[in-house]
């Protein structure tokens, strides 16, 4: 593979953001944003840990590592503009299969008019790819963590699990359920919840967090942030009816702590409830009320679970990388 002609080859021919001064061809890229505050976040993605060959195609592999950072940027309230790309190739991948992975990754950010500007390309052992992407969003209108109040009302977006319970399929291709490939669809092809992180932008306060670990470790999340208590009722967490043909355990691991559904996972003022239901409308996306905050010193800082009317410590119990 010569590297100059394949950094050639997945060069965008035009760009979509008029703010791009210069993009790739120099030794950095350039943009100019004057009146916005600038979002970036970055996440890395190993072969046969994120991904693999056996569960998705090169271009779902590509779809789905930009859509992880989308999501990043939705969590924030932030528009995403660009994307840079660090990627360490094994010889074994062909420069087509390469392109193809960008191919996912440009089809996905056409859909949000986001543009490739720069990145690096180094051989190695595994393939490994990492993303930075960077977003706008208006002054001071970031969406922390850390801005959950007490009384507040918890909610999530679309259903949990369903990436899990398709990436348990794909891995576990002997068990038969009816409508599979829709979950192995929603694994594949996450949507990042830009478009109702957005609409609520109007709202003078939110809470957001993006499920990657799932629901069990952002509701921690938030609370820690906060220093408020989550409570989540498991009976309320939005599950796409698909879901009941798995066991009732198999069912909570997917839902709790399957993690990569990248729904998004926020808490606003009982007065705004009706606007973010008006937004998810407006937005068609499902939103489901799923708990409450509370300001509880002997609390604070944790998640609680309500499950057949009893509350229980919720485990920070997402998807953790062991340590060899
Ligand atoms: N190796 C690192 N060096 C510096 N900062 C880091 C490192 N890893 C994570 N962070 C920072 O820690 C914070 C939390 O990152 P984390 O990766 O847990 O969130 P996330 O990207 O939303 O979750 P996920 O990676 O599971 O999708 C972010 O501010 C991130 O920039
Ligand atoms: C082949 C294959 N095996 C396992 C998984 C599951 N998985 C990997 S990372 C992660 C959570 C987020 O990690 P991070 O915190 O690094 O963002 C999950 C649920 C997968 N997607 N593909
Ligand atoms: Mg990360
Ligand atoms: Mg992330
Ligand atoms: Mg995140």
């Amino acid at each position: 593979m010569d590297e100059f002609n394949f950094i050639n080859s997945i060069k965008q021919r035009t760009y979509r953001q008029p703010t791009i001064v210069k993009g790739i061809n120099d030794d950095a890229a350039v943009f100019r944003q004057s009146y916005m505050d600038t979002v970036t976040a970055v996440d890395t993605f190993v072969e046969e840990v994120h991904f693999s060959r056996q569960t998705m195609s090169n271009e779902d592999i590509g779809y789905r590592v930009l859509a992880a950072n989308i999501s990043d940027m939705a969590a924030m309230g932030a528009i995403p503009a660009y994307y840079m790309i660090s990627i360490v190739i094994p010889n074994h991948w062909t420069e087509s299969d390469l392109q193809s992975i960008y191919q996912g990754m440009n089809k996905l950010a056409s859909l949000h008019q986001m543009d490739l500007i720069g990145g690096d390309t180094v051989l190695g052992d595994q393939l490994i790819i990492s993303v930075t992407i960077i977003g706008f969003v208006e002054k001071n209108k970031a969406r922390y963590r850390s801005a959950m109040k007490d009384k507040d009302i918890l909610f999530a977006t679309g259903t949990l699990g369903d990436s899990s319970a398709g990436l348990h399929l794909l891995l576990n291709r002997e068990k038969e359920v009816a409508n599979g490939d829709y979950l192995i669809y929603r694994h594949q092809h996450p949507t990042p919840r830009v478009a109702f992180a957005r609409a609520i932008q109007s709202l003078e306060r939110a809470a957001l967090n993006d499920v990657s670990d799932g629901i069990a470790n952002e509701a921690n999340e938030l609370a820690e942030a906060s220093h408020l208590t989550a409570y989540i009722d498991f009976e309320q967490l939005p599950k796409h009816e698909d879901l009941d043909q798995f066991s009732d355990v198999e069912q909570r691991k997917f839902i709790l702590a399957g993690g990569e559904d990248f729904e998004l996972i926020g808490a606003v003022a009982e007065k705004d409830w009706e606007k973010v239901q008006q937004a998810a409308e407006e937005t068609n996306t499902a939103v489901t009320k799923v708990g409450y905050v509370i300001d509880n010193e002997q609390t604070n800082g944790k998640a609680f679970l309500i499950e057949d009317g009893v509350a229980a410590r919720l485990p920070k119990e997402g998807y953790t990388h062991r340590s060899k």
